[in-house]
């Protein structure tokens, strides 16, 4: 199934809970949420409190894009602020695997994040213990940037591993993703959209994002 992750780093903060009811309207799959610390990437965004005054508000799962330094320290509390995909970046983590077990340990979905100059071969040996990858197609740390083109040939040699292997991993996107070079993305392999600026700034947030579905609808889903 091909779904849509709205990224709130493009709603006004101010009025967050709009931003998640907007999904919930559009028909949305997910709830994209993008923490960042100021130290991994140099932007600084929210935490867990915020994540845990939103959860009242929507019953879309929370996808938890963690773009921190020692994410470790900090999973449990994720957990409890309502995340149900939380994803830390490989360059973020010494000891990778004992994060990805720590989460699942919590009951969360673990995804692995990927720089768009990362090489895929970190991901050999996780990738039977994950349950999404997280290709940047933007450098981390702010919203409204151009898709790096040569991540498609990433996406694609991603895909056709997980497929060759049979590993039930979903990829997901983040960056410079919009209607126009949706279609592309989805041929390449990915299967969850994560669009930032692409859907809330715009005019009408629900009906783009139905868009988008639209988009999906010819991939069968
Ligand atoms: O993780 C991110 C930046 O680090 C954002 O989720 C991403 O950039 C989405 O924003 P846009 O769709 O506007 O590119």
């Amino acid at each position: 199934m091909i779904k849509l992750a709205p990224s709130i780093l493009s709603a006004d903060f101010s009025q967050l809970k709009d931003a998640v009811q907007i999904l919930d309207k559009g028909g949305a799959h997910l709830v994209h949420i993008d923490v960042m610390d100021g130290h991994f990437v140099p932007n600084i965004t929210l935490g867990p409190p915020v994540i845990k005054s939103l959860r009242k508000h929507t019953k879309l799962p929370f996808d938890v894009h963690l773009m921190i330094s020692n994410p470790d320290q900090y999973l449990e509390s994720f957990h409890e602020a309502g995340a149900d995909i939380l994803t830390v970046h490989a360059e973020a983590c010494t000891h990778l695997h004992r994060t990805v077990q720590q989460i699942k340990k919590l009951g969360m979905k673990a995804g692995v994040a990927l720089n768009p100059a990362t090489d895929l071969s970190v991901l050999k040996y996780i990738l039977p213990d994950i349950d999404m990858v997280l290709i940047m197609t933007v450098n981390p740390g702010f919203g409204g940037q151009t898709f790096i083109p040569q991540c498609l040939d990433k996406i694609r040699e991603l895909s056709k591993y997980i497929q060759e292997n049979q590993l039930p991993v979903e990829i997901e996107i983040d960056g410079g993703a919009n209607l126009d070079n949706a279609e592309e993305i989805i041929k390449a392999g990915t299967n969850i959209l994560v669009a930032g600026s692409a859907v809330y700034d715009t005019p009408n947030p629900v009906e783009t994002i139905q868009e988008f579905i639209k988009v999906f609808s010819k991939f069968g889903e």
